[in-house]
């Protein structure tokens, strides 16, 4: 029987919690959560701040003792086997704290000697790729340099997991457009990354599966490849449009909800589709609608969706990868603020 966390369509992963929960006092800084991820993939976290995004990963990491429930990195629990399921992981954390003393080409030899998956070298040209001055002592280097560094130790490491706590964190956009660029030549080196971060783009450009987290909860996921497929239609409305009214084909009503917005006070209606659009615009087009914009319905409306209740339909709450449109869902009227 399949467990909470267990999904068939994930037969080979890295990392599985399940259950898993954090609590102090008698807040829960993370609440049964049940997650895979596949070897191989890269595995974005999204949340708002203090969704439980550090508290997941440093609990599967064993450095925090979960109240309940259970986690395993390549099938090792860190609460029987910390030492040994950490040299199988190259760990950023979010506040990665260095040596000051040191400068830089000491601490890449430093990390690259005291972990077992240490290689100085590799440590050494991603830090010369980041435009990395590693003569500088890290007490006079900029956030921004320290965070070079820090990822220069981590992204060195011949891990088969790497876990990068917001890694573009303080870097300009040049070089966070390199990070996100080591983060896939890991993944094509057979790596799997796990990776927070508060900028959506930088998930949707790199990440093959996402999960949200809300307020201690993992309360969605998605296939990015599955989001690429998914499109909003706006169009203008009539004052006295009533979306309930509106008939949707039934072949149609599994890819389609539609609902009505408002923006600077004009009413809108707004078709939020899944799969391939084309069998759609026919429908459309009959609509006689005015103003017509199709667009990717893209990360940032599912956040919306899920941390604003705005009007996404988001399919399971919590599925494994599929976040199809599941039933045609017509008639919920939004004010969109935008
Ligand atoms: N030692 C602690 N005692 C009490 N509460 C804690 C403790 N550590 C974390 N928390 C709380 O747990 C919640 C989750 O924190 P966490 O650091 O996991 O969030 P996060 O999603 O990583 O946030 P951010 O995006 O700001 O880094 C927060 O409300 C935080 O205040």
């Amino acid at each position: 029987m399949l467990g909470p966390g267990d999904d068939p369509s994930i037969p080979d992963d890295i990392v599985r919690t399940s259950g898993l929960t954090k609590r102090y006092g008698d807040f829960d800084a993370l609440s049964d959560c049940s997650v895979r991820v596949a070897r191989g993939e890269v595995f974005g976290l999204l949340g708002p701040n203090g969704a439980g995004k550090t508290t997941l990963i440093r609990s599967l990491l064993g450095y925090l003792r979960p109240t309940s429930g259970t986690s395993q990195i390549d099938g090792i629990d860190p609460q029987v086997d910390g030492v040994g399921l950490r040299s199988r992981v190259a760990y950023l954390p979010g506040d990665a704290r260095l040596p000051r003393h040191m400068r830089g080409g000491g601490v890449l030899k430093f990390f690259s000697e005291i972990h077992p998956a240490g290689n100085l070298d590799r440590s050494a040209a991603i830090a010369e790729q980041l435009e990395l001055n590693t003569r500088t002592r890290v007490a006079f280097m900029s956030t921004g340099m320290r965070q070079k560094l820090a990822l220069s130790v981590v992204l060195g490491l011949e891990t088969p997991l790497l876990i990068l706590d917001e890694p573009t964190a303080n870097l300009d956009p040049t070089v966070r457009a390199k990070v996100l660029d080591l983060v896939v030549a890991a993944q094509q080196r057979g790596r799997t990354v796990m990776f927070s971060s508060h900028v959506l783009s930088e998930i949707e450009e790199t990440c093959d599966r996402v999960a949200f987290l809300r307020k201690g909860r993992l309360v969605h996921q998605l296939t990015i490849s599955d989001l690429f497929q998914r499109h909003r239609v706006t169009a203008k409305a009539s004052p006295d449009f009533d979306p309930a009214a509106m008939t949707v084909p039934s072949d149609l009503r599994s890819k389609v909800q539609v609902s009505t917005v408002k923006r600077g006070g004009q009413p809108m209606v707004c078709i939020d589709t899944a799969g391939d659009l084309a069998p759609l615009l026919t429908w459309i087009d009959s609509l006689r609608l005015a103003g017509i914009r199709i667009e990717p319905l893209g990360l940032r409306a599912v956040y919306d969706a899920v941390h604003f209740g705005d009007a996404v339909h988001l399919g399971d709450a919590v599925s494994a990868g599929n976040a199809g449109l599941g039933e045609g869902q017509v008639g919920q009227v939004k004010q969109d603020a935008r």
